[in-house]
């Protein structure tokens, strides 16, 4: 694929259940010291309680992501938090879609569709996940899989709402394992998602929309995956918990 593209390098830090004030604190002292390439878009994921501590400590050109967000503004849902309140705090991004909130809250395609749709109606940005268990890679099934899960997206927002949507490529078997996706695996299911974008979207937004991989990326093992044409930069887990974030930031 020769075809030219200004895709922004993307990386993303999904610090998932895990910091408090102490260790977010040196973190962020850490992160504010860091050298940051101007050709790289930062966004911290981190865990809604501590949402106002980074808008108040962290440097500006790095942005705030929660990892969930419901489909309404506000009401009777107990324990719930709306897109709307993440603004209102300083979050400029939401993951949705993770692959610990299908498998262990049974969140449905449809569900998180709605969920990316609502966030986008608010003015949020959203990394969408999609990827597959180690099953269904085993039974051939990656493809048809990561097809489910962005049918239901096509389904549901419209093509202009693509330009505030990154997807992040995260198969299952690759995530908290320490087993990575090598270059080739990630650039293959990148490249099937991409022509499937064009298909069933437009050739536009195919060819603007970033791809981010996910699933044990370390400061060693992105530099490789990087320079894969369809690789549009990474959503890291652990490894965005530690001052090294930076060295993949910069890779
Ligand atoms: O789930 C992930 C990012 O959203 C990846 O987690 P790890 O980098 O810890 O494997």
């Amino acid at each position: 694929m020769a075809e030219t593209h200004n895709r922004k390098f993307f990386v993303g830090g999904n610090w998932k259940m895990n910091g408090s004030t102490d260790s977010i604190s040196d973190l962020v002292n850490s992160f504010n010291q860091g050298v940051m390439s101007q050709s790289v878009e930062v966004v911290i994921g981190a865990p809604y309680v501590y949402i106002p501590l980074l808008a108040s400590t962290l440097r500006k050109d790095i942005a705030i992501s929660a990892q969930n967000c419901f489909t309404k503004a506000s009401g009777a849902y107990t324990g719930e938090i709306s897109a709307d309140m993440l603004k209102d705090v300083g979050a400029t991004w939401v993951i949705l879609g993770h692959s610990e909130r299908r498998s262990i809250f049974k969140e449905s395609d449809f569900f998180i569709a709605e969920k990316t749709k609502y966030a986008l109606s608010v003015g949020l940005k959203v990394i969408f996940c999609c990827g597959e268990s180690l099953e269904e890679r085993e039974s051939n099934n990656t493809m048809n899989v990561v097809e489910r899960q962005l049918e239901a997206l096509i389904a549901t927002i419209s093509p202009a709402d693509y330009e505030n949507v990154v997807i992040a490529y995260e198969p299952v078997w690759a995530i908290g394992t320490g087993k990575v996706a090598s270059p080739e695996q990630a650039q293959e299911v990148h490249a099937h998602i991409r022509t499937f974008i064009k298909e069933r979207v437009s050739s536009d937004v195919a060819q603007n929309i970033r791809i981010i991989y996910g699933g044990s990326v370390n400061e060693k093992n992105s530099n490789v995956t990087a320079t894969q044409t369809d690789v549009d930069g990474f959503l890291v887990g652990g490894a965005s918990l530690k001052p090294s974030f930076f060295e993949i930031v910069n890779v």
